[in-house]
């Protein structure tokens, strides 16, 4: 039996006037020193080369289909041609490249799904010029989930999970208002996510029995009452219902106390009510190389935790760290899909 050919990672675009396309550059440069999965971008050729020449980076692009990228990675940055163009312009952000941004992503999945690549990896988006188009998702997480629909006819949660080194931390409620939390966090939410947190980081990170850490939403983890009813009437029956399916789950935790150093210790994951009380932590604790994972997918998808940081995009100044610890965790992510699969 031969063994079946490397697949590469599909990367996105992201928004083209962000930092997405410095951080591939200077990532394919890094390829060597830092043994990077090779992956191929889906993106406008041209724009590419105009931004590698205003960063000053040698940066070959090869004009390729993704069965080609994995034999052309080693010598030129391979580029899957979009059928919209995407303008130039470095930090100036415009609605004219919303069919390009979305089209990347839609292809990025469309090749993870047919067998073409191995996960995708998708560069920056700034919500508002998506909007503007008539983009009616809050983010990635949001769309992969709808295009995951679509191909597979079945509903999905996604799940956001900020990962890195010393923390990795999922927030049960996302892109809503903070107002909103209140009214759209439940004992069921809780319990799906978590769920699906226990099942992929068993399978797709390779932690047998992960220990899960929940945060409660009111200070204190609400003083037993007397600082709101959430932690008791909420997350706590969330905890015991986990409990009782066998996942070791933990909480509600006081949020103000479980990300110190030795807390962390206890956890595989720590699961918190809404968006800032798990990407705050996440990002003081390791901007530079956490990854942004949705959780729940039938494919892999990473992303770097920054944004697209317009004010310094074809400057130099971005780093490459966390798009590179991007692109590894979907590789590693894939090995343990494929061994959980074959075992
Ligand atoms: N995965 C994604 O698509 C994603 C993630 C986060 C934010 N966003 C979007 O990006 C836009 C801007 O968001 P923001 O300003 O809150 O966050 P940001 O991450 O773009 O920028 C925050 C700060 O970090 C700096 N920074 C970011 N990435 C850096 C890098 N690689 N190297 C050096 N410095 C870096 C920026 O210059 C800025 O000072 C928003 O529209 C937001 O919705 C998208
Ligand atoms: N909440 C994410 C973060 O701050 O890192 C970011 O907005 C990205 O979300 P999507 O992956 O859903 O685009």
């Amino acid at each position: 039996m031969t063994a079946a050919a490397p697949r590469p990672l599909a990367a996105t675009t992201g928004d083209p006037a962000g930092i997405g396309p410095d951080v591939i550059l200077t990532s394919w440069l890094r390829r060597r020193e830092t043994g990077l999965p090779a992956f191929y971008v889906l993106g406008d050729p041209d724009q590419m080369k105009t931004r590698a020449g205003l960063l000053d980076l040698d940066v070959p692009v090869a004009v390729c289909s993704p069965g080609e990228a994995v034999a052309l990675y080693p010598d030129a940055l391979p580029v899957v041609p979009l059928r919209n163009r995407l303008a130039h312009p470095a930090g100036v952000p415009d609605r004219i490249n919303a069919p390009g941004i979305v089209e990347s992503i839609d292809r990025a999945v469309a090749d993870v799904i047919a067998g073409r690549a191995a996960g995708v990896v998708t560069a920056p988006i700034a919500k508002k010029p998506l909007y503007e188009a008539g983009f009616g998702y809050p983010g990635h997480t949001e769309y992969l989930a709808a295009l995951a629909e679509q191909h597979f006819g079945r509903r999905t949660m996604p799940v956001m999970m900020l990962a890195g080194p010393k923390l990795r931390a999922v927030p049960v409620t996302i892109h809503i208002p903070l107002r909103a939390v209140f009214d759209t966090l439940t004992t069921d939410l809780i319990v799906e996510t978590c769920r699906i947190v226990a099942g992929d980081l068993e399978h797709r990170f390779g932690i047998a029995e992960p220990r899960l850490a929940l945060a409660g939403l009111n200070p204190h983890a609400g003083e037993g009452g007397a600082l709101g009813r959430e932690d008791e009437d909420i997350v706590q029956p969330a905890v015991e219902a986990l409990r009782a399916e066998g996942i070791a789950a933990r909480g509600p935790l006081p949020a103000d106390t479980m990300f110190h150093d030795r807390a962390r210790e206890t956890y595989d994951a720590a699961i918190c009510m809404y968006h800032d009380q798990a990407l705050i932590p996440a990002k003081a604790l390791g901007f530079d190389d956490s990854v942004n994972v949705t959780l729940g997918l039938p494919f892999i998808r990473t992303s770097p935790d920054h944004g697209t940081a317009f004010e310094i995009a074809g400057s130099g100044k971005a780093l490459p760290d966390s798009f590179m610890a991007a692109l590894r965790m979907a590789a590693i992510m894939a090995e343990h899909e494929s061994r959980t699969k074959t075992a």
